[in-house]
C-alpha cells in the first residue's frame, strides 16, 4: 500500500490556537514538524537535536551512552542480556497527581476531579520553566504511533525529550519507525508533546554543572491542553510523568479526542480467552493502577482447557467497527509493569517475558548482577543493593525494591501474546469488566443488568490507594472507570459519553461485569486466592455471555448461583464463598450515601440515568 492510500484518522488538531503557544498550529507535513522542533529548541536551548528512529542500533547507542554516563547499570548478560537497571531520585518514583493539570479553556470541562489552570497563565509559567531547561543536553525527537501505523483506530504523536532514558523507553512502549514520519509528511495529524527533566547543565551565567544519575527537578508540571491536543511535562523522569505517549496522550488527550469523535480511550487491559470448545472471546477490563491489570492480562488459567492470551495490559482504545461491534486496540507496544508481586506463582508469563531486553527501574540489584524484587522468589537473597543504591539484607526492615518499581519491555516478547494483538482494526470486545481493590462489600463477581447499569458500576469503582501515585497507601478513593487520574475532561461527561456509546452499540454492546479479587475476611486475609484462579471467574463470565450459566438477581447485580462457579480443587477458608458474595444491606446503603456524595460533586452534570440507577439500588436494598 502506498502512503497516499493509507486510511487516515480524522482527528483535527485544536480549532482555536492560543496565541504565543509553541505548538498549537495545525500541523501538516514534515516542514511543520521541523518548524515546531526548531521553536522548542530555541526555547529550551539544547546542545544538539537528535532524531530518534527506534532502530535496534539507535537503542543500543543510547543505552551504551546511558551506561557510560552512570544513568543505567548494565545487568549481567549471562542472566539478563541487553537489560538495564535505572535508579530514580528518591523523590521521583511515581505519578504526581497534584502536579498534573488539565488546561481546558473552560474550567467546568476539566471538572472537579482534575486540577485546572487557565491555559494562557499556564503557558506563561511553562515558558518560564522550559526556557533554557535543556542547556548542555541533547533534545531527542521521537515520532511514534499509538496502535498499528496507519490503522483506523491508531493515532500519531511526537515527543521531544531531553532524556535518553525516556527516548529509549518510548521506543519500547510505542511504535517508533520511519513510517510515522512518512504519514506525518503525507499530512496525518499528530499530537505534540514536550518533556524536560528540568535539570539544565549550564546556567544563565554560562556556569556548567555536572550531571547526576537521575536528573529531575523538585518542581514538576504534567500539563495537558485538551483543546490543542498538547502535552508539556517538566521536572520528572518517571514513566507515567515522562513517557508522554502513555497516560498523558493515550488516556488524557485521547479521552478528549474520543469524546469529540464518538470512541473510547480507557485504562483497560485486553485479553483473548479461548474456551475448551475452542471458541475465542475478547475481554477488556478496567482496574485502577496497581490493581491487577498486568496480572490478568497474562493469566495462566488454573482450570483445564482454557487459555488466556495477552493483547494489552494497561490501555485500550475502543471504537465501533463497520460490523457494528465495539472493536479495541492496545495502542501501546510494550509493558510498563509493576515489579513487586511478580513471580513464578503469581505471573509466570511476566517473569518469562523479562528474560532480556528489559529496562528495570527501582528494583534491587543482586551481587551476581541480576535483579530482584519482593515476590520474585520466596526467599530473598542474603545480600542486595536496594533501589536507593544502599546495602540491604533480609533483616534491613525495609523493601529492597520500591513498591512502584517497574519493568519496561516490548509486548512482542511476551510468550502469551495473542496472534491478533496488533490487528490493524482491533479485536471485537465481548465483555467489559470493572474492578477495584475492595476489602469489603464488593463481591468477587457480578454481572450488570444492562449497559446502563454497567456504566453505573464503572462510575462507582472505588479502590484502596496504591503506590502507583503519590499519596497515602490504603485510603479508599473513588476511581470511576479507573480513570480518576487519567480522564482529560469532566468525569461526569465521561459517564454521559459511555451512555451515548452504549446507545449507538445497541444490541451489539458487550456484556458488563464487576470483579473484586481483594475482598478480605474478618482476619484481614484475602478470601480469594486470585491470580491463576481468577480463570474460574473468567469461565463464569464466558458462560454467561453464552447464556449457559445461571445467576441470581440481587439489588447490586447478577451473582453466580450456587455451583455455577467452578471451585473444584480450591482450598478456600470455611464460609469464604458466602463471605465473597455477601450483600450486606446496611453497608450497601452506606455505600449509596457515599456514591451520592460523590455524584453531588459533579452537580447537574451527572447523567440522570445514573441518578436513576442509584435511586433504584436504594429502593431494592430497602
Ligand atoms: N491478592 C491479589 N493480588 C493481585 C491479584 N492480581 C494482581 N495482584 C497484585 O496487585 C499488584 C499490582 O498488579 P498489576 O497487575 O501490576 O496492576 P496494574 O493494574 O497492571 O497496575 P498499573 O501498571 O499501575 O496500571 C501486584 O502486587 C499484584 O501481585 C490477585 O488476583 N489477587
Ligand atoms: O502511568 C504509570 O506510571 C504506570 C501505570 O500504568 C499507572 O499508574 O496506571
Ligand atoms: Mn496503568
Amino acid at each position: 500500500m502506498s502512503i497516499a492510500e493509507l486510511p487516515f484518522t480524522d482527528t483535527e488538531r485544536g480549532a482555536d490556537p492560543v496565541p504565543e503557544s509553541a505548538a498549537d498550529r495545525p500541523a501538516h507535513g514534515l516542514d511543520d514538524l521541523r518548524a515546531w522542533v526548531d521553536e522548542i529548541a530555541a526555547l529550551t536551548e539544547p546542545d544538539e537535536v537528535v532524531w530518534y528512529d527506534g532502530s535496534l542500533r539507535e537503542a543500543d547507542r543510547l543505552t551504551k551512552l546511558l551506561v557510560a554516563e552512570g544513568k543505567l547499570i548494565r545487568l549481567n548478560p549471562e542472566w539478563r542480556p541487553n537489560s538495564f537497571l535505572a535508579r530514580t531520585d528518591p523523590g521521583d518514583v511515581a505519578r504526581v497527581e497534584d502536579r498534573t493539570f488539565i488546561c481546558s479553556d473552560d474550567e467546568q470541562d476539566a471538572g472537579p476531579t482534575n486540577n485546572w489552570r487557565e491555559p494562557s497563565t499556564m503557558r506563561a509559567e511553562l515558558r518560564e520553566v522550559f526556557a533554557g531547561s535543556m542547556r548542555g543536553r541533547t533534545l531527542y525527537v521521537v515520532p511514534f504511533s499509538m496502535g498499528p501505523v496507519g490503522g483506523p483506530i491508531s493515532q500519531l504523536g511526537v515527543q521531544l525529550t531531553d532524556s535518553a532514558y525516556v527516548a529509549v523507553s518510548l521506543g519500547t512502549m510505542t511504535r517508533v519507525t520511519d513510517d510515522v514520519l512518512a504519514l506525518i509528511d503525507a499530512g496525518a495529524p499528530w499530537v505534540a508533546t514536550v518533556h524536560s527533566v528540568g535539570y539544565p547543565l549550564v546556567d544563565d551565567h554560562d556556569h556548567r554543572r555536572d550531571d547526576v544519575a537521575w536528573p529531575c527537578n523538585e518542581t514538576k508540571y504534567i500539563v495537558q491542553f485538551p483543546e490543542t491536543r498538547e502535552i508539556w511535562s517538566y521536572g520528572s523522569g518517571y514513566g507515567g510523568n515522562a513517557i508522554l505517549a502513555k497516560k498523558c496522550f493515550a488516556l488524557r488527550i485521547a479521552s478528549v479526542m474520543a469524546r469529540d469523535e464518538g470512541w473510547l480511550a480507557e485504562h483497560m487491559l485486553i485479553v483473548k480467552v479461548t474456551s475448551p470448545e475452542g471458541r475465542a472471546y475478547h475481554l477488556a477490563a478496567a482496574f485502577p493502577s496497581a490493581c491487577g491489570k498486568t496480572n490478568l492480562a497474562m493469566l495462566r488459567p488454573s482450570i483445564p482447557g482454557w487459555t488466556v492470551e495477552t493483547i494489552g495490559d494497561d490501555i485500550a482504545w475502543l471504537r465501533q467497527g463497520p460490523d457494528g461491534r465495539l472493536r479495541a486496540i492496545n495502542p501501546e507496544a510494550g509493558f510498563f509493569g509493576v515489579a513487586p508481586g511478580t513471580g513464578p506463582s503469581t505471573n509466570a508469563t511476566a517473569v518469562d517475558t523479562l528474560w532480556g531486553n528489559t529496562i528495570f527501574t527501582n528494583v534491587a540489584l543482586r551481587d551476581d548482577g541480576d535483579v530482584w524484587w519482593e515476590g520474585l522468589t520466596e526467599q530473598p537473597p542474603a545480600h542486595l543493593i536496594d533501589w536507593r543504591g544502599e546495602d540491604w539484607t533480609p533483616d534491613s526492615g525495609r523493601p529492597a525494591a520500591h513498591p512502584n518499581s517497574r519493568f519496561t519491555v516490548s509486548a512482542a516478547q511476551c510468550p502469551a501474546i495473542a496472534d491478533d494483538w496488533d490487528a490493524f482494526d482491533g479485536v471485537p470486545i465481548d465483555a467489559i469488566l470493572f474492578g477495584g481493590r475492595r476489602a469489603t462489600n464488593v463481591p468477587l463477581v457480578s454481572q450488570a443488568r444492562d449497559w446502563r447499569h454497567g456504566v453505573f458500576l464503572g462510575a462507582t469503582i472505588s479502590s484502596e490507594q496504591t503506590a502507583a501515585a503519590e499519596g497515602t497507601v490504603g485510603e479508599l478513593r473513588r476511581d470511576p472507570f479507573a480513570m480518576l487520574p487519567f480522564c482529560g475532561y469532566n468525569m461526569a461527561d465521561h459517564w454521559g459519553h459511555w451512555l451515548a456509546v452504549g446507545e449507538k452499540l445497541g444490541g451489539d454492546a458487550p456484556a458488563v461485569f464487576q470483579v473484586n479479587w481483594f475482598r478480605k475476611g474478618d482476619d484481614g486475609s484475602y478470601l480469594w486466592p486470585g491470580f491463576a484462579e481468577n480463570a474460574r471467574v473468567i469461565e463464569w463470565i464466558v458462560r454467561r455471555i453464552e447464556g449457559e450459566a445461571g445467576a441470581v438477581q440481587t439489588p447490586i447485580g447478577r451473582l453466580p448461583i450456587a455451583d455455577e462457579l467452578d471451585l473444584d480443587g480450591l482450598d478456600l477458608a470455611p464460609d469464604a464463598v458466602d463471605a465473597l458474595f455477601r450483600v450486606d444491606q446496611d453497608s450497601w446503603l452506606a455505600e449509596c450515601d457515599l456514591t451520592e456524595e460523590f455524584f453531588d460533586r459533579f452537580g447537574g452534570r451527572v447523567p440522570p440515568a445514573l441518578r436513576a440507577e442509584l435511586a433504584s439500588l436504594r429502593y431494592h436494598l430497602r
